[in-house]
């Protein structure tokens, strides 16, 4: 049973149980902290509303899919958005949430123009979809979107409560140490829906919460957000577009087709409509063509009526701003700072993941030393030549670069089509601290694989080396971050694994038959020789094979180490680039 209101309905009577003395003591601290919600029933308060929009519209794929919008979402109530499927309510959630490009008119959430960075930490947002990590357990989830809303040492303790409140809240403290992807779909729904209620926030967005759950759950969810409403203040806009789930709301905003049809109380819009319900107001209200144009009153009362704003502006159509300025397209605002602690947290979690999979870190770490092993067997009735150890020693450098880049690729892949990346970028984390994050985790991962096999190579395989093998080992592992940083990048532009999968030979192949490994660089085509100068992987080559022939450090040495790590530094900058925190 969840942790909400006894009735079972609307959860307003949970003040005087225990978990009613807790929910006020989170609100208690929330209307304590700077920014924290008003109080949604205080007499002769009239808050400004939640949100506020004024010809809103969206352009997706050349196309208007929300056409110029006029509403407010009242403080500390539950709105409703509903309409039919297609519609347009994941894409003015999106808009709200801040993670909608292509966004015109004026949209004001929370005081502030949606899509500002001040206002990640105050926004919780559900996708559609559960954005969790299958291969992490509940509670660790939680712990890394708490570690990611509070990084500081000091709050681990905080986190914890944090983390223990919303498992109760979401009634899956009996499920804490399963992992994610062993839930049930509604069960994940919750998951997502508890990493949302983390950080106490001020505006729920909650894209179909109850799609897919049984009676029973959907009744404790709507309790739930009844609950949240009355005893923490916190607005809530849900979307449905089941219209049974309409009544339960305080508030109603109804779509079709991209325009706002109604916007009213579930009472007041069956009353004006002479009908009994939600569903058959809607069809009376399309049937009539009766689109308003006014904005749903802050109040709880119908606003139809040409009645002056609650501001004593002037009938908003096509109205801008307040500060004159569009809605911002780019994320022109200025991003949270690069955070120590939300880097480790993210790798930490990344490493926890690969903890989950046993079979991927066996595989990382034995391939190549398995690879290095089969080539110097291939040459061993070449014993003598030499053959060995230029091709074994470059490919020191070069396994790690691949494998890298492999596993880089498709984990970022997965972050952006699980929906994790959208919710992570919807919240306080800076994208150099989720790329950083990366870099480390694999980073780390790299260290231990290519000293494996330089280890072997050397001590085991008579690999022969002038040089310091510390050398060899630095340069393998720039050759990593080289990898990571050009998966990071490429996974932008692959829109399934199999493609990811694909720019392993369109990214890696080039640079391997022009590295100098098959044919001397300088004895090439003038072309191929030209386009080599310009390819990190020759560098590295160029690098391994100083440290083959010579006992110290070289220049020819240090401009390899130079250029591949500042080839590794430009293309992580360049990965950054390309994660956009607004959907297209
Ligand atoms: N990338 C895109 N390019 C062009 N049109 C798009 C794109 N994504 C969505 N649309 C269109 O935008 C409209 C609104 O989509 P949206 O997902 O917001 O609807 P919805 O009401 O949330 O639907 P559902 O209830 O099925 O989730 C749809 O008609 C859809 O076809």
């Amino acid at each position: 049973m969840m942790n909400y209101g006894s009735d079972g309905t609307h959860g307003r009577d949970v003040a005087g149980a225990p978990e009613g003395g807790r929910a006020a003591r989170s609100a208690l601290r929330a209307a304590s902290a700077p920014g924290g919600p008003s109080a949604p029933d205080v007499p002769g308060h009239d808050p400004a509303p939640a949100v506020r929009a004024r010809g809103l519209s969206v352009v997706r794929g050349g196309r208007t899919v929300l056409d110029a919008l006029d509403f407010d979402v009242a403080r500390g109530r539950v709105t409703g958005l509903l309409g039919p499927s297609g519609c347009g309510k994941t894409t003015l959630m999106r808009a709200i949430a801040g993670t909608q490009a292509h966004v015109d008119g004026a949209l004001d959430v929370l005081d502030r123009p949606a899509g500002d960075a001040s206002l990640r930490p105050r926004i919780g947002y559900v996708t559609q979809a559960p954005a969790v990590y299958d291969d992490l357990t509940v509670r660790q989830n939680l712990g890394y979107f708490a570690r990611v809303l509070h990084p500081a040492r000091t709050a681990r303790a905080a986190r914890r409560e944090a983390v223990d409140r919303v498992l109760a809240d979401t009634a899956l403290a009996s499920h804490a140490d399963v992992l994610a992807g062993h839930l049930s779909g509604g069960q994940r729904s919750r998951v997502s829906l508890a990493v949302a209620l983390l950080g106490d926030p001020e505006l729920l967005v909650l894209d179909e919460p109850t799609v897919g759950l049984d009676p029973v759950l959907r009744r404790d969810l709507w309790a739930l957000f009844h609950a949240l409403a009355a005893d923490r203040g916190v607005t809530l806009l849900v979307s449905s577009h089941v219209m049974d789930e309409a009544e339960r709301c305080d508030q109603l905003l109804l779509m079709r087709d991209g325009r706002l049809v109604a916007a009213d109380t579930p009472a007041a819009l069956t009353a004006r409509t002479g009908t009994t319900t939600v569903e058959s107001a809607f069809l009376h209200v399309i049937a009539e063509g009766d689109t308003p144009t006014r904005p749903a009153a802050v109040d709880g009362e119908p606003r139809h009526d040409g009645a002056p704003h609650p501001e004593g502006e002037p009938h908003p159509e096509g109205e801008r701003h307040p500060e004159g300025e569009r809605h911002p397209e780019g994320d022109s605002r200025p991003a949270p700072r690069a955070s120590v602690a939300r880097t480790l947290a993210t790798t930490t979690r990344v490493l926890r993941q690969l903890r989950h999979d046993p079979r991927t870190i066996a595989l990382l770490l034995v391939v190549p030393s398995a690879m290095i092993t089969l080539l110097r067997y291939v040459f061993d009735g070449t014993a003598g030549t030499g053959t060995f150890d230029p091709l074994g020693a470059s490919l020191l450098g070069i396994f790690p670069m691949i494998t890298m880049f492999l596993v880089t690729s498709i984990a970022t892949l997965r972050e952006r089509t699980s929906g994790t990346l959208e919710r992570l970028l919807a919240m306080p984390l800076g994208k150099t601290d989720l790329i950083s994050g990366y870099a480390l985790a694999f980073g780390a991962l790299a260290i231990v694989q290519s000293a494996l096999a330089t280890g072997l190579s050397l001590w085991a395989l008579d690999l022969d080396v002038t040089g310091s093998p510390w050398l060899l080992l630095l340069v393998a592992v720039l050759d990593a971050l080289l990898g990571t940083a050009l998966g990071l990048f490429v996974s932008a532009f692959a829109a399934s694994e199999f493609q990811a999968v694909q720019f392993m030979p369109a990214v890696l192949m080039p640079q391997l038959l022009l590295c100098g490994l098959f044919a001397p660089r300088d004895e090439m085509q003038p072309v191929l020789s030209a386009l080599s100068d310009v390819l990190p992987m020759s560098y590295a080559v160029d690098a391994m094979n100083e440290v083959l022939r010579h006992p110290d450090v070289t220049p020819d040495f240090l401009r390899g180490l130079a250029v591949v790590t500042g080839c590794a530094l430009l293309v992580l900058s360049l990965g950054a680039a390309t994660l956009r925190r607004r959907t297209r």
